[in-house]
């Protein structure tokens, strides 16, 4: 397994470029499941999920066609030949269940698995499954699948009513009421980018949404969807995870394609820890106003909120700030699984269940530590950019899931990181 080894090296300076985010790819590419015309995503990040993604929609019958050096993905479901979604593949990642509201929906049937457990929670699918049962299908759960039906007819309007926030389940009802009969109110939805972006694409194919972006989604379905080509939105939490590294090393950093409304409440906690971020005409510049950041306490929230996906990340640079800060995880039940390894490289950390109260301390030591999911992953980078001596962070296939050319990016404004690739 290969593995990456950073030592600390002073200040960054110079560009980062973001790519198009991972979790609206991962819901587009299922989008093309309701339409038997070509659907063409610009922008595409090139990663290990985005592989999976691919592999389990040709598993269906579908073509995928990576171009330009794979940052555009053409896609066609024209002969959908298979309505099974098998263990083997979405075991491997849980957004494997944004394909069963789209076969439902277009062609009445689906068997997916049930995606599982992972290491940051268990998180279930029941609202997934609830939503689609508001539009009529018939749902059974027998040897770890879903087997859904949907009535004769198709799928028809209702209301969804969400009790919890859940990104994928808004993705899931949203693209499954593009296509029922009559008129979907979902409320409670997710208000994060990549629904704003799903219903930006589904638009161009012909659905009739309203309210994307805010807590109550309307939809009229319409009878077929067609073709559309369409980029995928900036990734925010790659766009956060490199804003860090200047605050956590010093320096100054502009992302380039980075925007302020993507990552609003993480510039504010930013702000307050002492960083500045500053909008420019290629994007976002970041720097530290100080030697040090001063602690803050931070909760994460569905969006607009700050993102669990960048708590993580959040921590290693609370772990050298000024001061005690108090992390709150609201969204998972276990995602502080970086805090033992943090703590081999000298952090200090307290966590009782979803609280980490964290001690900022004057300079960590470079240790060897093992990466658990991909946010972990990087926060373990981070933190080893500013570490005294060498970090080796070991199962960084966790990391390849969510970013493309680490290395090369961090290099290139100055860190010394190499990837050790093990046979
Ligand atoms: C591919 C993708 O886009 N992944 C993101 C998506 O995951 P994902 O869509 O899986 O996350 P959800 O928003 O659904 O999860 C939020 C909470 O709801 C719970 N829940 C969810 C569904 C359900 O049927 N029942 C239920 O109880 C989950 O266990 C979790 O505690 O949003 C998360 C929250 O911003 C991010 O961390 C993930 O990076
Ligand atoms: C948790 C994440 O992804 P997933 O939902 O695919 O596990 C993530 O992107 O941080």
């Amino acid at each position: 397994m290969d593995s990456i080894v950073v030592t600390g090296n002073g200040e960054l300076a110079g560009q980062i470029p973001i790519a198009g985010a991972k979790n609206a790819c991962l819901t587009l590419m299922p989008a093309t499941l309701l339409s038997d015309e070509p659907l063409t995503l610009t922008n595409a990040p090139r990663l290990s999920d985005i592989r999976t993604m691919t592999d389990l929609l040709e598993s269906l019958g579908a073509e995928v066609s990576r171009l330009q050096d794979g940052q555009v993905l053409a896609m066609s479901s024209h002969d959908l030949n298979n309505h099974r979604a098998d263990y083997d593949i979405v075991r491997k990642m849980r957004a494997s269940i944004l394909v069963l509201g789209p076969m439902l929906a277009r062609d009445g049937h689906a068997v997916v698995s049930l995606p599982g457990g992972c290491a940051i929670g268990a998180r279930p699918v029941d609202l997934h499954l609830r939503a689609l049962e508001a539009l009529g299908a018939d749902l059974e759960l027998k040897d770890g699948y879903v087997h859904a039906k949907a009535p004769t007819g198709g799928l028809h309007g209702g209301r969804i009513d969400f009790p919890l926030v859940s990104v994928g389940a808004t993705e899931n009802a949203l693209m499954a009421a593009t296509l029922a009969r009559g008129t979907t109110i979902i409320t409670n939805a997710a208000r994060e980018p990549e629904i704003v972006d799903l219903a930006l694409c589904l638009t161009k194919m012909g659905a009739r949404i309203e309210g994307a972006g805010t807590d109550t989604i309307t939809i009229e379905g319409v009878d077929r969807l067609h073709g559309a080509t369409h980029p995928v939105v900036t990734d925010r939490i790659e766009l956060g995870t490199y804003m860090l590294a200047p605050a956590i090393c010093g320096g100054e950093v502009e992302l380039l394609g980075g925007r302020r409304d993507l990552v609003g409440a993480f510039c504010d906690k930013l702000d307050e820890a002492g960083v500045e971020v500053r909008e420019t005409d290629a994007g976002l510049a970041v720097r530290r106003r100080g030697d040090h950041v001063k602690a803050v306490d931070v909760t994460t929230e569905p969006f607009p909120g700050f993102p669990t996906d960048l708590q993580a990340q959040m921590m290693a640079l609370l772990c050298t700030a000024d001061g005690v800060s108090v992390l709150e995880e609201k969204i998972f039940e276990n995602r502080f699984m970086h805090a033992p390894e943090l703590l081999r490289m000298g952090a200090k950390i307290d966590v009782h269940g979803g609280t980490a109260t964290v001690t900022g301390v004057k300079q960590l030591k470079g240790a060897p530590v093992m990466a658990t999911d991909l946010r972990a992953s990087v926060s373990l980078i981070l933190a080893g950019l500013a570490a005294d001596g060498e970090t080796t962070v070991s199962r960084v296939y966790h990391l390849d899931r969510g970013y493309e050319h680490v290395v090369r990016k961090l290099e290139g404004v100055g860190a010394k990181i190499e990837r050790i690739r093990n046979k």
